[in-house]
């Protein structure tokens, strides 16, 4: 089939039936449910994307092996060029929504095309693991899928491992294997955008000890698989509030679900790693499936900080403060940030890495740097929001104060802008700001931003280590070895 269209999703949303709980409810239509309705658009203008001749060439390719035309999620890459093809589908998608919704269909897409390349390293321990994930590469290529996944465990004590939890199956688990697969129990965290999505993975980040061989596992399943309740997290917005009033909690929000599996069944060749340590921890390090997505978490990363830094300076300007030193500097700090991530973002594509099989991934040095800077920049470029906009970011009237004839007057008098600024213009322009800045939405986005990738903490620390195994700060042997030019000049 190749690249599917918005309505071609819409159907395949409207033709299932996954167990999805909310605010102590049972969802039983997900396309009617206020709360998704907006989002489910919004993944819909995307696949509809690849149909629009102005993106067409830039985000999709012909499948060499199907001559079909699929995303370029699904290209493995060689060199630059393809490097850029990637780039641009993350790019266009990131510019649609904002860079505010992260877990686009292009995210896991570049994760299982990495997993696929990669599959000699999971053929080493089970030849059917290999298959089963070139298998499931195609299938998601070849019918546009669009996936969440859950790779962490729920956060119940972090001191201890799977195994030592009281319960032996609160963390995901297997139970037996049967015949027809293997039976599942347990939850795991966090699933982004899981009730609009067609398939869940399952895999984890390292950090298994001996003993937790039944949590190693990694699969895929349909998302209405039976047994596989979503637990919503509480919704930001009540999919009702008028856009004009939010005009980005309203569209953009992407639900987070815990998944808990009911003994699930996962037939055999949706299996894709189980009951090996050793190869759960290292399917990270050994698979890409860090490096390709951070591509994808940068460039959007980028289209997020650039969007902020942009809402400051229009808030700014919009009251007239960016005539002040303080605001001046604070408004140049924000845009120094998103130079610095775009020029990172740049060198990791131009000083790219070649894998054995011929595959290239971006520079890792310069996309974990990305991934250690967000979680400081993008927080900060939120407090400058609200440093800037102050007490008016709280005294935005609604739209429906504009529609009021009686204080019609009072909307145009008092929250006029700086010349030129309308009072809707300006009323506007605040609202998306605190959206961004204020609503429970736009601080889902900034945790977003610290923990997407992981415990930044550790991560930074992971990299220090990697750092120091590929280098030997040489410049202080330098430093410690220069010539005496004193002691030679005497002696001549
Ligand atoms: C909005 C959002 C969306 C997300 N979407 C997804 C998704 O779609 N799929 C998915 O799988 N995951 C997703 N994640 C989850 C993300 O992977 C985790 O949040 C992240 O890995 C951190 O884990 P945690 O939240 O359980 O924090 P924890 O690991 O529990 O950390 C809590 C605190 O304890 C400290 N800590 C914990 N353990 C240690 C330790 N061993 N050593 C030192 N300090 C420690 C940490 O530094 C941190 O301060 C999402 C997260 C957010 C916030
Ligand atoms: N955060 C990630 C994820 O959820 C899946 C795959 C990779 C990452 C990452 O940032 O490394």
């Amino acid at each position: 089939m190749g690249i599917r269209t918005g309505a071609q999703y819409i159907e395949a949303v409207k033709s299932r039936q996954p167990e999805v709980w909310m605010s102590g409810r049972k969802i039983t239509n997900v396309f009617e449910e206020p709360v998704f309705k907006r989002p489910i658009l919004e993944m819909a203008n995307l696949y509809d994307m690849q149909h629009d001749p102005k993106y067409q060439d830039q985000i999709t390719h012909i499948c060499e092996e199907t001559g079909e035309r699929v995303n370029n999620a699904f290209l493995v890459p060689r060199n630059y060029e393809d490097l850029q093809k990637r780039r641009a589908v993350f790019e266009v998608f990131a510019r649609a929504t904002f860079g505010l919704m992260g877990r686009t269909p292009d995210f896991l897409n570049v994760v299982v095309t990495s997993m696929y390349s990669n599959a000699d390293f999971l053929d080493k321990y089970n030849p059917d693991w290999a298959v089963n994930i070139k298998n499931y590469y195609r299938y998601i290529r070849d019918n546009d899928l669009f996936l969440t996944h859950a790779i962490i465990n729920p956060q119940n004590d972090r001191s201890k491992s799977s195994h030592e939890q009281n319960d032996m199956f609160t963390h995901l688990g297997a139970v037996k294997e049967t015949p027809e697969g293997l039976v599942v129990r347990g939850a795991k965290m966090l699933a982004t955008l899981a009730p609009i999505t067609d398939e869940v993975i399952i895999y984890s980040f390292p950090g298994f000890k001996p003993g937790d061989e039944r949590y190693a596992l990694a699969f895929a399943l349909p998302i209405d698989t039976p047994g596989l309740r979503m637990l919503c997290r509480e919704p930001m917005q009540d999919g009702t509030r008028p856009l004009f009033d939010h005009p980005l909690a309203s569209r953009f929000e992407e639900m987070d679900a815990v998944l808990v599996f009911d003994n699930v069944l996962v037939p055999w060749d949706r299996v894709f790693l189980y009951n090996n340590v050793e190869a759960a921890n290292l399917l990270y390090p050994k698979t890409g499936i860090a490096q390709q997505p951070a591509h994808q978490s940068g460039v959007r990363g980028l289209i997020k900080l650039q969007f902020a830094a942009e809402v400051a300076c229009r808030v700014a300007d919009s009251i007239g403060v960016d005539v002040f030193l303080n605001v001046q500097d604070q408004l140049g700090e924000l845009i120094q940030s998103v130079e610095t991530i775009r020029a990172l973002l740049r060198v990791a594509e131009h000083e790219f890495e070649t894998l054995p099989s011929g595959e290239v991934m971006p520079g890792g040095v310069s996309l974990e740097t990305i991934r250690g800077l967000m979680p400081t920049v993008y927080p900060r470029a939120i407090e400058v929001i609200q440093i800037i906009g102050a007490g008016g970011l709280l005294m935005s009237p609604t739209g429906a104060d504009f529609a009021a004839p009686e204080i019609a007057g009072d909307m145009e008098r008092y929250y006029l802008g700086r010349e030129g600024i309308s009072a809707e213009q300006r009323v506007k322009i605040f609202k998306l700001a605190w959206d961004l800045c204020g609503e429970a939405f736009g601080q889902r986005l900034l945790q977003y931003e610290r923990y997407y990738t992981g415990d930044p903490i550790r991560k930074r620390a992971i990299f220090y280590n990697q750092f120091k195994r590929n280098n030997t700060f040489s410049l202080v042997d330098e430093a410690l070895n220069l010539p005496d030019f004193v002691k030679d000049k005497t002696t001549v």
